[in-house]
């Protein structure tokens, strides 16, 4: 995708068989067959994100397995089914605005077809003849020409305009709402725009967070240390060294997991953002360091994985606490061979004994600085959620600085900007904890290529898509005082 600018560059109409100049990627020109198999993936895929809340990143690689498509064919489905979740919201507008119904009218099924076709039309160098026609066979052969009729009629309506006349239609205007406009343009539901406003501290920036978040992020590696150099896995990968941790190689293009590297386990797909979180909490001064350390939400295991590689290094150990089996094993799976115990337990009442030297509380969180790479999630979420993860994440925290020994450092991290999620509850904690300090954290991000004042004000550290290219992680680092 291109980097999405508040004018629709280029805005070509549809009507010359191309859509607008955002996002334009593809040539089209051997794409127009019926129902390719592309196009039956992606479709496959939203419904089930639609009907069973499947994760479309989950799902997409295993049919892109199972059915055998070829590199072309899997990147064109990749492509589509990704650009579709992640837009869904704003397709929904135009196509109700098309349509002349509500959402709410439109048939689960037909809404899905309609939704890849105006990506596609929108969003893609598709032709409009393509996308129309080989939606309408899609409705066809499941539905009869009825209905086929009904996407046809739609679809041509869509293809009227380019993406930026539509939002100048379904939209609130730039003068009267802000923050609603810049939430509709970059395909955002308006609560997250609004957080993401309050956590940027102004609508300054707000523009170019939800633009960047609009993107398809490039996959981000992390080699293990002890195990493989982030040099000889940019080199075996094709991938270019990271700029701001030390462990990671940026991945452009290619499966990941078809790389020996990932499959032995000597690397692994991790965001450079995460990277750092557990980088910090290696790097605090902690006084003399006995080596115990707790990871008290550790599952799926990936910071769990990259402190465990750390720990052998440093002659320490990790307890991970994960209050899931289902996670807990995956964590059994990755840190395998490493210095790591993993506990299945509620990390409020772990039964572990306190005196731990280095704790990470990386809490279950909203998600939303990771909307980038998890494609329906923006639309899945909602502000209801957060008021009790914000308990939760209080408990846990709370919780770590009991087991932390004194002058010990617990560093609690979400990927998630909310403030209630982050400065809410490390002021909530700090409040409750006599002597309890909160430590600059920029330091311990920083590196050769990134100054501790281009991480803001401090002392915690918020991480931007639109700043530093990772997912919008927090972090913030507490020390337990001595005297405590
Ligand atoms: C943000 S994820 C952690 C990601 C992990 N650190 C990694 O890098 O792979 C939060 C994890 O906390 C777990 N969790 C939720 N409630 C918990 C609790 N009360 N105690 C321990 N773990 C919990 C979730 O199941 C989830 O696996």
């Amino acid at each position: 995708m291109t980097q999405g600018g508040q004018g629709v560059q280029g805005g070509r109409g549809v009507q010359g068989g191309r859509g607008s100049g955002r996002g334009k990627s593809r040539d089209p020109k051997t794409r127009d067959k019926a129902t390719d198999p592309a196009r039956r993936v992606a479709l496959d895929v939203l419904r089930a994100v639609r009907r069973d809340d499947a994760y479309a990143n989950l799902l997409l690689p295993r049919l892109l397995r199972e059915r055998g498509l070829d590199r072309r064919d899997k990147a064109l489905a990749t492509e589509l089914t990704y650009g579709t979740a992640r837009t869904a919201g704003l397709l929904d507008l135009i196509i109700a605005s098309a349509a002349g119904r509500a959402i709410s009218e439109i048939d689960g099924d037909l809404l899905d077809v309609l939704r890849l076709g105006s990506y596609q039309l929108l969003r893609t160098r598709i032709g409009s003849h393509a996308a129309v026609s080989t939606s309408v066979d899609l409705v066809r052969a499941e539905h009869g020409m009825g209905q086929a009729g009904f996407v046809n009629a739609v679809l041509r309506k869509v293809s009227q305009r380019d993406e930026q006349m539509w939002i100048d239609v379904v939209a609130p205007s730039m003068v009267d709402d802000i923050v609603g406009h810049l939430a509709v343009t970059y395909a955002h539901p308006r609560w997250i725009a609004e957080v993401f406003a309050e956590s940027l501290g102004s609508i300054g920036e707000l523009q170019a967070a939800l633009a960047a978040d609009d993107q398809r992020p490039i996959v981000h590696l992390v080699a293990r240390p002890g195990q493989i150099t982030a040099e000889e896995l940019a080199l075996i990968s094709g991938g270019e060294e990271g700029r701001l941790s030390p462990y990671c190689v940026y991945l452009p293009e290619g499966d990941p997991g078809s790389l020996d590297a990932v499959r032995d386990g000597f690397a692994g797909v991790q965001d450079e953002g995460s990277q750092l979180v557990a980088l910090a909490l290696t790097r605090a001064d902690v006084g003399e360091d006995a080596g115990r350390w707790l990871d008290l939400c550790a599952g799926p295991g990936g910071k769990a994985a990259l402190l465990g590689s750390l720990a052998d290094l440093d002659g320490a150990g990790l307890d991970a606490v994960e209050v899931s089996e289902h996670r807990a094993k995956l964590i059994e799976n990755i840190v395998d061979g490493l210095p790591v115990t993993v506990h299945i337990a509620d990390g409020r009442d772990s039964g572990l004994e306190p005196g731990f030297d280095r704790i990470l509380v990386d809490a279950p969180c909203s998600g939303l600085g990771s909307l980038r790479r998890r494609p329906e999630a923006r639309w899945r979420r909602t502000p209801e959620e957060v008021p009790q993860l914000v308990e939760l994440q209080t408990q846990l925290l709370t919780e770590a600085m009991r087991l932390v020994r004194p002058g010990g450092v617990v560093v609690y991290s979400t990927c998630s900007p909310h403030p209630a999620e982050t400065t809410g509850v490390v002021a909530a904690v700090l409040g409750a904890v006599d002597g309890a300090e909160q430590l600059d954290a920029r330091p311990l991000v920083a590196g050769d290529a990134v100054e501790p004042e281009s991480l803001g004000s401090g002392p915690h550290v918020q991480l931007w898509p639109h700043r530093q290219d990772t997912d919008a992680m927090f972090m913030a680092v507490l020390r337990k005082p001595v005297t405590h």
